[in-house]
């Protein structure tokens, strides 16, 4: 049968990249989808403002919505200190299954937990499923239409705390426009936006930090 693009992407990995080597991870993923096929990891150059803002928080919990095949989650977790934990929700069970094997051969299996599911159910089980108390970090980059909703069940879930820190990617492409509506005119946000560009392309897109301010 044929492969997925996703699995292609994971085959590259296993054949190219250096077991337990996340940045080699991360760069094998980034080479093949600069050369071969596009996908919707979030690539380099927004990569790198996700690792400096990774960097600034030093998180012990991080929510991650929309896994996809692994590559913030491998970029993310290279960054944790020892103890610290992401959380990583996809709905697409075969996406979640590439993660799995990709975030694996990385070797930061032990700092991550891929979570099967739409956000909107995981969300509300977080504390009590998950033993989250509250989040420090939460990196946004599953369906646009969901990053607005989610947001909002993430503080009636009690999740966010004083000083909790969104980055939420594609916020011009695709584009958020109703997330971007609700954080920029809320007084509980803070907000900073960091142009860039789509993932491998030259097409103009954004990451929005917004801090929530209790
Ligand atoms: O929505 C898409 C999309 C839309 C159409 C075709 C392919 C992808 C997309 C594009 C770039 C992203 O960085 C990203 O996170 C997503 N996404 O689905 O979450
Ligand atoms: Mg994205």
């Amino acid at each position: 049968m044929n492969q997925s693009k996703e699995q292609r992407i994971l085959n590259f990995v296993l054949q190219n990249a250096v077991r337990g080597d996340p940045s080699s991870v991360v760069d094998t993923i980034d080479k093949y989808c600069s050369e071969k096929e596009w996908a919707m990891n979030v690539g380099n150059e927004k990569g790198k403002i996700l690792d400096k803002t990774v960097e600034e928080v030093s998180p012990s919990v991080v929510l991650e919505l929309g896994t996809y095949c692994g590559y913030s989650a491998v970029r993310i977790a290279r960054l944790l200190k020892p103890g610290a934990h992401l959380l990583t929700v996809e709905f697409n069970p075969k996406f979640a299954a590439i993660a799995k094997q990709m975030i694996e051969f990385a070797g930061v299996q032990d700092k991550v937990n891929i979570l099967e599911g739409p956000s909107e159910e995981i969300i509300p089980q977080l504390k009590k499923k998950h033993e989250v108390n509250t989040l420090d970090f939460v990196f946004l980059d599953h369906w646009k239409d969901r990053y607005a909703p989610d947001t909002i069940l993430l503080q009636e879930c009690n999740l966010l705390r004083k000083g909790t820190v969104l980055l939420a990617d594609n916020v011009i492409f695709p584009g958020a426009p109703e997330f971007l509506k609700y954080v920029r005119n809320n007084p509980h946000f803070q907000c900073t936006n960091y142009p860039s560009h789509l993932e491998y392309m030259a097409v103009q897109d954004a990451m929005e930090k917004a801090v929530f301010l209790g």
